[in-house]
């Protein structure tokens, strides 16, 4: 059988603390093919540092150790700078919750969006133009030339989410991990991105790895979940049967699911014994 786009094997992340090393991802393994999976659970679950781990941009003082981290059959885990350079954004892109805090304030739309073509290709300035605009009316951005030529202070944040997706697959990657990219957003914005976000996954044939807290989204837009719990993996399942999820943990998770009235608040912590 072909190798999955993404294999995580016995993957763990540490910090060093004064007991050791305390492992937030413990020995976690998944694969991700071109299809929607789900990282959820509660904060501090471990969801983002697993989501960075693939990305190589943990924090300095992380550990990262596992058997197996492949993109593409490539081991991540002995790729050196350059390696990593040349991967992201054009094998994998990364889109973070809040385009306030992804998007340079001092640099045009057009700019950012073009920078992955800058970096990974030779495509000539008018080139890049032309794939930028084209990029920006494929996010659904009406009159992609006025936000090409704008500064992001001057969209909205459903439209900065728009112009972070544009920039992120403009050059096309296999894969895109993306980190709560809707929680900035509200109820209905973070719909129309998923929907956004779902679609372009499909008719690009790419793999989307969603993190997010929100169980009800998630049953709603991925093919499967994977639950996080104190950095390791409760259960796997496809997303629709979250509500019926064999782990009472799981149960819990979605019974404590954002509701019209709680949305926007965090989900409980449950302790990792309970
Ligand atoms: N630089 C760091 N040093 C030590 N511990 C850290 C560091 N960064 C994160 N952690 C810890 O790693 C654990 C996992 O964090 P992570 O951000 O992956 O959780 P999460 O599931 O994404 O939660 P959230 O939904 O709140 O983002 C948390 O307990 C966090 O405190």
């Amino acid at each position: 059988m072909a190798e999955p786009l993404l294999s995580a094997q016995d993957l763990s992340v540490s910090f060093p603390s004064e007991a050791g090393p305390l492992p937030v991802v413990d020995g976690i393994s998944f694969a991700v093919d071109r299809e929607i999976v789900a990282l959820v659970g509660e904060s501090g679950s471990g969801k983002s540092m697993t989501g960075r781990a693939i990305m190589g941009l943990l924090p300095r003082q992380a550990q990262v150790r596992a058997t197996r981290l492949s993109f593409e059959g490539q081991d991540l885990l002995s790729l050196p700078p350059s390696g990593w350079n040349a991967l992201r954004g054009n094998g994998i892109g990364l889109v973070l919750q809040d385009p306030k805090y992804s998007l340079n304030p001092a640099h045009k739309v057009g700019r950012q969006v073009e920078e992955t073509l800058l970096l990974h290709t030779r495509l000539s300035a008018a080139e890049r133009r032309e794939r930028a605009l084209d990029m920006l009316h494929t996010v659904g951005l009406p009159d992609p030339k006025r936000v090409y030529a704008s500064y992001p202070a001057a969209l909205s944040g459903g439209m900065g989410q728009r112009v972070m997706i544009a920039a992120m697959l403009i050059n096309r990657p296999k894969l895109l991990i993306a980190d709560e990219p809707t929680s900035a957003l509200d109820r209905e914005l973070q719909g129309q991105i998923l929907t956004l976000l779902r679609s372009l996954t499909e008719g690009f044939g790419m793999g989307l790895l969603l993190i997010s807290h929100d169980l009800q989204q998630i049953s709603q837009f991925a093919d499967r979940a994977i639950v996080m719990r104190g950095g390791r993996i409760e259960e796997e399942l496809a997303s629709g049967n979250l509500a019926s999820a064999r782990s009472a943990y799981t149960r819990a998770l979605w019974a404590a699911r954002p509701s019209a009235e709680t949305y926007g608040t965090r989900l409980p912590v449950y302790g990792a014994g309970a």
